[in-house]
């Protein structure tokens, strides 16, 4: 039988593929592959911990900082909004009052009190429900009215997170214990602060800042708790009260009305006003009078949601001088009440003419304070928002530009009127100032001081006493020392004051103190063990606390980074170490791979001559090939083309050659078995 010889193996050629193909995984081998040791150890490389480095909490202040004293802890304290709710006035009850306003003034014309008065009349007493539900100390419910509930699909809110809710049954006591107490708590320790009514027409703020008789305010009550403590013998204090009112006549611009006795009108200099008399006082009873005496000057009139309402924004400054005696060193520090002029609905006040323009001026001036806060959030929130300058669209708002700033502390107390009526007033309210409880005072100064405040006061006595104290302000520039003749040698005085503090028993409340008695005083004095502190000290403290927070976070950063540059470096060994396993493995695969490609030529040629090659002609072409391959494996791109024509090759033994044999080629280690088979199968042929 004859044999028909295969057709001749076409030249394949491997086709790249662009982009190139991955080299193939190798090819089973006699050789086992064994992954280099380092290869376990590289695991992927996390990515660079920015969040991890971002995300360290390092304390504002070093945990070490033994200076820190609870007083310097709050530096950055939220403004405090209280919420107090007026008891509902029945609709009987407030005509019946505007009946009694209208035969003193002509003012308002407005038809809709005509009305209010004859639905009265027919309906008698009237029962109001409340849209302001108290849920607890801190937060309320407003509920919408069934009116307009009726027009839109309006849902009750939540307004929550006040410092305080004052429900309707509140005193003017309550009131005072926990909003304004604390304020003349730190005004006592040399703190400026300021404490600002905000509410609609009628609500109730004059009722809380001034009160009456019967129910005196936070500026009576303030002034009883002021003069009411002892005075110590090393320190002696001087108090000051001025009074403005800030108004609009007949709508033609902002006048400033000095309410004192004598006082006539004052003028604005950029923040400072100029004029402002002061008047001292020796005790509560005094100031109080002199208070009531400058309400009688305000400017009020009646309108249909209040028979007094006030025109004006009205300005209460009580100074604290505070002279060490000893060390012939004084210091200030301001309390500042503001009345503001309530906000009016045209719709609601029914005001004409001259009340209407009034109105303009109080509401632009509400609207301006308003936009003033909410600048000061969205940038507290978000640095990159401008803090704008709103507050030079106002007088108030640039006499109080550091409240308004956040560089001074100030409480606002919203006044809130719970009828149904009430509600839009309500809803407005609550939703344009409860946010501001939000805002921070990143910086407060722990002793403002009058000169800061900028107002140009003319302290009636203690005149000479001052000029002689003023020795020591030589680096003063001139307007300042025009404003405070008494230069107050702050910081001295302010450690002084620490150290020697009267007790009162609201005052008595840091634990690291101790109580020692004075001979001089009855009442015992409290000696700070860090009194000897003063205000530059608390600079530099400042200072080393910023630059110890500094040098921890780049220290954190740094060892962050040290570390990640090892991770890097432990991973480029290892891929090393597993490129070089993977060269030596091909260079041995190209070897083998070239010794069966030659036998194979071998075999083949002498499949077809009919001629079995001898054991030792195979060996020698291992032996050849071993050696010289060897250069040309170590070429990569030359070995893959090698490797792809030897699987070629295999792929023409499949079609030509018997599937059994071609089966066998396939697999490298199973050559010598191939061979055999094909000597075999050449011998029986040779044999028939
Ligand atoms: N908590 C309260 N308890 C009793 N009466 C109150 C209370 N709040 C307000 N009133 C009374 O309501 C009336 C209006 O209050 P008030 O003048 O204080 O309002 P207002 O907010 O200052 O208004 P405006 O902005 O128009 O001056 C006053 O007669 C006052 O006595």
């Amino acid at each position: 039988m004859e044999i028909t010889s295969p057709p001749p193996c076409p030249k394949t050629v491997t086709v790249r593929r662009n982009p190139p193909r991955r080299a193939r995984p190798t090819p089973y081998s006699a050789v086992p592959l064994s992954l280099p040791p380092s290869s376990k150890t590289s695991s992927a490389i996390r990515s660079f911990p920015i969040q991890d480095i971002l995300s360290i909490d390092i304390p504002e202040k070093p945990a070490s900082s033994e200076s820190t004293s609870p007083e310097e802890s709050s530096d950055s304290e939220k403004l405090k909004v209280f919420l107090r709710i007026r008891p509902i006035v029945t609709q009987q009850k407030v005509t019946g009052s505007l009946k009694i306003g209208a035969q003193k003034s002509v003012w308002p014309q407005n038809p809709k009190k005509k009305d209010a008065s004859k639905t009265v009349k027919a309906g008698g007493r009237k029962k109001i429900e409340s849209c302001l539900k108290v849920n607890d100390s801190r937060s309320v419910t407003l509920c919408p009215p069934q009116s307009v509930t009726d027009v839109r699909r309006t849902k009750s809110e939540i307004y929550e997170g006040f410092s305080h809710v004052f429900c309707e049954e509140s005193s003017q006591t309550e009131v005072f214990e926990r909003m304004m107490n604390p304020l003349v708590v730190d005004f006592l320790k040399g703190k400026s602060g300021m404490l600002a009514a905000l509410g609609p027409s009628g609500s109730g703020k004059t009722h809380t800042v001034f009160g009456s008789n019967r129910q005196p305010g936070m500026v009576s009550l303030a002034l009883r708790q002021i003069f009411s403590q002892k005075e110590s013998c090393r320190f002696k204090r001087t108090f000051y009260l001025s009074m403005f009112e800030i108004y609009s006549e007949r709508g033609k611009g902002e006048k400033i009305m000095d309410l004192s006795q004598e006082g006539g009108d004052l003028y604005m200099q950029q923040s400072n006003i100029k004029g402002l008399k002061e008047e001292v006082i020796h005790d509560a009873q005094h100031a109080e009078s002199l208070v009531a005496s400058g309400m009688l000057k305000r400017s009020t009139a009646m309108t249909n949601s209040n028979i007094q309402s006030s025109r004006s924004q009205c300005i209460i400054n009580i100074r604290c001088d505070l002279d060490n005696l000893d060390e012939d060193q004084s210091c200030t520090a301001i309390l500042t009440i503001v009345d503001l002029a309530g906000a009016e609905r045209e719709k609601r006040t029914g005001n004409q003419g001259t009340r209407l323009l009034e109105s303009n001026f109080i509401n632009n001036t509400s609207m301006v304070f308003g936009l003033c806060l909410r600048s000061l959030l969205e940038h507290q929130k978000n640095p990159k928002k401008p803090l704008h300058k709103h507050f030079q669209n106002s007088m108030l708002t640039r006499y109080l530009r550091d409240f308004l700033e956040g560089k001074k502390r100030m409480s606002l107390i919203l006044t809130a009127k719970p009828g149904e009526e009430d509600y839009q007033d309500t809803s407005y309210l609550l939703r344009q100032a409860s946010p501001f409880m939000n805002i921070k005072f990143e910086s407060v100064e722990e002793q403002p001081l009058g000169n800061k405040r900028r107002t140009q006061t003319l302290a009636k006595a203690d005149l000479a006493k001052r000029v002689k104290l003023n020795s020591s302000e030589a680096c003063m520039d001139d307007e300042v020392k025009g404003d405070i003749l008494h230069q107050p040698q702050k910081e001295a005085i302010f450690t002084a004051l620490k150290a020697d503090l009267l007790v009162c028993t609201e005052l008595n409340s840091e634990p690291d103190k101790e109580v020692k008695p004075t001979g001089s005083s009855q009442l015992p004095v409290i000696i700070s063990m860090k009194a000897n502190k003063n205000q530059s000290t608390k600079g530099s403290i400042t200072d080393q606390a910023k630059k110890a927070r500094d040098y921890q976070i780049l220290s954190n950063f740094s060892r962050a980074l040290w570390n990640v540059l090892k991770e890097y470096k432990n991973k480029l060994e290892a891929s090393e170490n597993e490129a070089d396993f993977l060269r030596h493995n091909l260079t041995a695969e190209k070897e083998r791979s070239a010794a069966l490609e030659a036998e194979l030529q071998l075999m083949k040629a002498s499949y077809s001559s009919g001629k079995v090659p001898m054991a030792e002609e195979i060996d020698e072409i291992h032996v050849t090939t071993s050696v010289t391959l060897l250069p040309v494996c170590s070429n990569t791109v030359e070995s893959e083309n090698q490797a792809d024509e030897q699987v070629s090759y295999s792929n023409h033994c499949e079609e030509h050659v018997d599937p059994t044999v071609a089966s066998s080629i396939k697999d490298a280690s199973s050559v010598k078995a191939a061979l055999t088979l094909l000597k075999a199968q050449n011998f029986e042929e040779h044999g028939q």
